[in-house]
């Protein structure tokens, strides 16, 4: 069955009433995150508050599952960008557990860790509009559909449908990527204003992606 949501607002009052409204609705956004950029944090910030969601964690995968080329730097620098990113925002958090596993971060495996430990919660699963087409290559994407909603992030010559159901949220586009960011690190460019001015300065501090093209 094709299901192609396009009002946000109906959208959400309809999920909202096959949810029990006393659950908690909690937000995950899953990333590489190397580095953290503004269009990560734009996209997890608008779909918390377009959505009206008690929270919305970065998490950070340990080994993305579909890449086998991603190279990433220490997930402690990860994790630190990412820190120094939300810490502003209340309405922002870190999710680590996919760290502390070994191997490659499938998303079913995790969500089914938390679900099951927290039982009083309302998983919505973001990702970015690039990404819908290739849900079906995810593992156990069938019952991960069970256990979470998907939120797509439309983005412009991306297709807004899907086999499965998908709320999709509209969010300022910004072109802009973390390859894109290394890239231009590594070429001495400006990242001014591309992502937080702490996370840049940690960056320069430690001399990461000097040499990554
Ligand atoms: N500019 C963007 N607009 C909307 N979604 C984005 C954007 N950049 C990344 N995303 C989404 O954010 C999530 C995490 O992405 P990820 O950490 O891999 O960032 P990335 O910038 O795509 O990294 P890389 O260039 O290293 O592949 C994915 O769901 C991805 O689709
Ligand atoms: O579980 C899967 O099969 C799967 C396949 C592709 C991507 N994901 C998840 O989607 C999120 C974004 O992936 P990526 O590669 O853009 O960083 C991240 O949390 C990945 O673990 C998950």
């Amino acid at each position: 069955m094709k299901q192609q949501v396009t009002s946000n607002v109906q959208t959400f009052v309809e999920v909202k009433e096959q949810n029990n409204s006393k659950k908690r609705q909690v937000g995950i956004l899953g990333g590489t995150f190397n580095p953290v950029h503004l269009a990560h944090l734009v996209m997890a910030d608008q779909v918390g508050s377009s959505l009206g969601l008690d929270k919305v964690y970065l998490m950070p995968s340990n080994q993305p599952p579909h890449v086998d080329h991603k190279s990433t730097i220490d997930y402690k620098h990860r994790v630190k960008m990412l820190e120094l990113a939300v810490e502003d925002n209340p309405l922002l958090d870190i999710e680590k557990s996919e760290l502390e596993r070994e191997g490659k971060s499938y998303t079913y495996e995790t969500m089914k860790i938390l679900t099951d430990k927290y039982p009083d919660t309302d998983f919505y699963f973001i990702i970015g509009g690039d990404m819908v087409a290739d849900l079906p290559n995810w593992y156990k994407i069938d019952e991960l559909t069970q256990l979470v909603h998907f939120v797509g992030v439309k983005r412009p010559n991306y297709p807004m449908e899907s086999s499965y159901p998908i709320i999709w949220i509209d969010v300022p586009n910004m072109n802009l990527s973390s390859t894109d960011l290394r890239k231009k690190i590594a070429q001495g460019c400006s990242v001014n204003y591309l992502l937080p001015e702490n996370v840049l300065h940690y960056i320069q501090e430690k001399g990461l992606y000097r040499d990554e093209l």
